[in-house]
């Protein structure tokens, strides 16, 4: 039996996350995994930290329904029409939570050593409360979070094939998450991180189109 609507609740304190297990079936999220890695544009970026730039480690890609760039980490990219299973992933992922995205920024971790270091989605172009939906392909990967201000506050789970993770409410504020590094062997893990991506200097006054 498969159970997409299932879901666990972090219980974490100024955040809503959620976690879909079996969000995908493996027969399902086996066949997305193959095909996303052959037809996603992947690319390995640079990126400028402190004056010093390095590429990135992992590759990525951003898609979407409408022009707006996305600029995060000093890179800005510009996104690719839709594909068919990105818009497929995304529909599935709307007809569960009732929240429309515009936006897909997919990740590839090539293994182990590959990894995205402590952030929050929070730049301006995502808006006030973020809602982040995650789904994962592949190998499982570790997920940490910690508070932004109170340091006795973590917490981590692993990342399943064919789950789905969804961030919403104020975690961006409060919270930074990670991939990190692992010296084990892993792996190639696909994510997919749909956001609703708007004009950055948009006056708030006026609802956005849908
Ligand atoms: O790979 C993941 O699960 C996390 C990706 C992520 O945090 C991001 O793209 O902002
Ligand atoms: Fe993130």
């Amino acid at each position: 039996m498969l159970f997409p609507e299932k879901y666990i609740d972090l219980n974490m304190p100024d955040a809503e996350v959620r976690y879909y297990p079996e969000f995908l079936s493996k027969d399902n999220a086996d066949s997305y995994f193959k095909r996303l890695k052959k037809t996603i544009d992947w690319q390995q970026d640079s990126i400028t930290l402190f004056g010093k730039t390095y590429l990135q480690p992992r590759l990525t890609a951003l898609y979407g329904d409408n022009g707006i760039p996305y600029t995060y980490s000093n890179i800005t990219m510009h996104p690719k029409k839709f594909t068919k299973d990105l818009l497929f992933i995304k529909a599935a992922i709307e007809n569960l939570i009732h929240i429309r995205f515009t936006s897909c920024l997919a990740n590839l971790y090539r293994n182990g050593q590959d990894s995205n270091g402590w952030h929050a989605d929070d730049e301006k172009e995502l808006g006030d409360n973020p809602i982040i939906a995650s789904v994962s392909f592949g190998a499982e990967r570790k997920f940490h979070f910690k508070h932004k201000f109170d340091k006795t506050l973590k917490t981590k789970l692993i990342l399943k094939h064919g789950s789905l993770l969804v961030m919403k409410g104020s975690t961006q504020k409060f919270w930074l998450h990670q991939i990190p590094k692992s010296k084990r062997e892993i792996d190639q893990r696909i994510n997919l991180t749909y956001r609703i991506i708007q004009q950055k200097n948009r006056d708030p006054s006026i609802p956005a189109l849908s």
